[in-house]
């Protein structure tokens, strides 16, 4: 079983304005309350291609229960521990450019961090762990280690999604994939990435720590997969962007499905490419017939750093 777990979901408010302007009265008549977190696309996106999964994580208030029926009606199996805090809502504003704001996670305590951890306790070899989005900074990164250990103990691949303080920890245990976008992989080094020999640099970096697979996502630009054995740059296909995101949250779902099915990186990375663009043309996650109209569009060839300039 693929199991997701989204720390900190929220329900994404997703405004469509044809000009915003900040400090000033900004009215929509386009708006739709997505289920958001990391972790919950990524399950959306799996069910959609037609993978079962179990979206773990913390959920609750009138917000919590919004996203549980949510994903019920799409057929999404849901296992969450319910917190007295509401779960927060993050508003996406769609104007000329993309602004977000995202609310904080719960504050949890001892006993519902148990909870998870015994859930996660229960997964085997062939289980997959999908640690996705915010760590809230209130939980101990030793917290999360201990995931990680169990997972590799026994042999649950682990897949990490994550940004901040505790990703850089976490990429000293056996991870299976990460996908930081170039910005986060910029983040752990404390260094900017501008090109994509740099990307290309501190992926072999996070490889030659344990990462299996790393893919650096690009937006518009693609994405890079390097792994011990290959290195390979996509181009993302054109298309009119209508809203980006969970795009890399599609691209791992993508990956994922396309590995499961196939255990062929390249494959699944071409698979998860289409994916993450699928979603950017869409106002909500995509759909499989999306996904494999646009799978021939992803241009794939091999990474060499004396071929690049850029
Ligand atoms: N403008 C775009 N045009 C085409 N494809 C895109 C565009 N933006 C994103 N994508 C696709 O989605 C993938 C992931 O995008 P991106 O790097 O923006 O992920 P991200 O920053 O993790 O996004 P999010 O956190 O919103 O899920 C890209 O590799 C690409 O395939
Ligand atoms: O605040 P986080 O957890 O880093 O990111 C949360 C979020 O922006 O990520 C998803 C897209 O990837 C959205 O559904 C959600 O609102």
């Amino acid at each position: 079983m693929i199991y997701t777990c989204t720390i900190t979901p929220s329900i994404d408010y997703t405004v469509y304005v044809p000009e915003f302007e900040s400090g000033k009265l900004n009215r929509s008549e386009e708006v739709y309350y997505y289920p958001g977190g990391k972790g919950i696309n990524v399950s959306r996106v799996l069910k959609r291609l037609g993978v079962s999964n179990q979206a773990l994580g913390y959920a609750g208030g009138f917000t919590g229960h919004y996203i549980e029926e949510f994903l019920k009606t799409e057929g999404v199996a849901t296992d969450f521990i319910e917190t007295t805090e509401i779960t927060r809502i993050n508003v996406k504003i769609k104007a000329d450019e993309e602004t977000e704001l995202n609310g904080p996670g719960p504050k949890l305590t001892a006993e519902q961090l148990a909870v998870l951890t015994e859930k996660v306790r229960l997964m085997n070899k062939d289980d997959w762990f999908v640690l996705a989005g915010s760590l809230p900074h209130s939980i101990a990164t030793e917290y999360f280690l201990e995931l990680a250990e169990i997972c590799q103990a026994n042999q649950v691949r682990f897949v990490l999604d994550t940004s901040g303080p505790a990703l850089e920890s976490l990429l000293t245990t056996s991870v299976f994939l990460a996908k930081p976008n170039q910005q986060e992989l910029g983040e752990l080094f404390n260094v900017e990435i501008s090109s994509l020999v740099a990307a290309y640099r501190y992926a072999s970096k996070l490889v030659a720590k344990g990462t299996q697979h790393v893919i650096v996502s690009m937006g518009g630009d693609g994405a890079l997969l390097v792994t011990k054995d290959i290195a390979l740059i996509a181009k993302a296909p054109q298309g009119t962007v209508v809203n980006t995101v969970g795009s890399g949250d599609s691209l791992v779902s993508g990956f994922i499905a396309s590995y499961a099915a196939h255990q062929d990186p390249a494959l699944a990375f071409r698979y998860g490419v289409a994916s993450g663009s699928a979603t950017a043309f869409r106002s909500d996650l995509c759909r499989k017939e999306d996904v494999e109209l646009l799978l021939d569009q992803v241009e794939i060839y091999p990474f060499k750093e004396k071929d690049v300039t850029k």
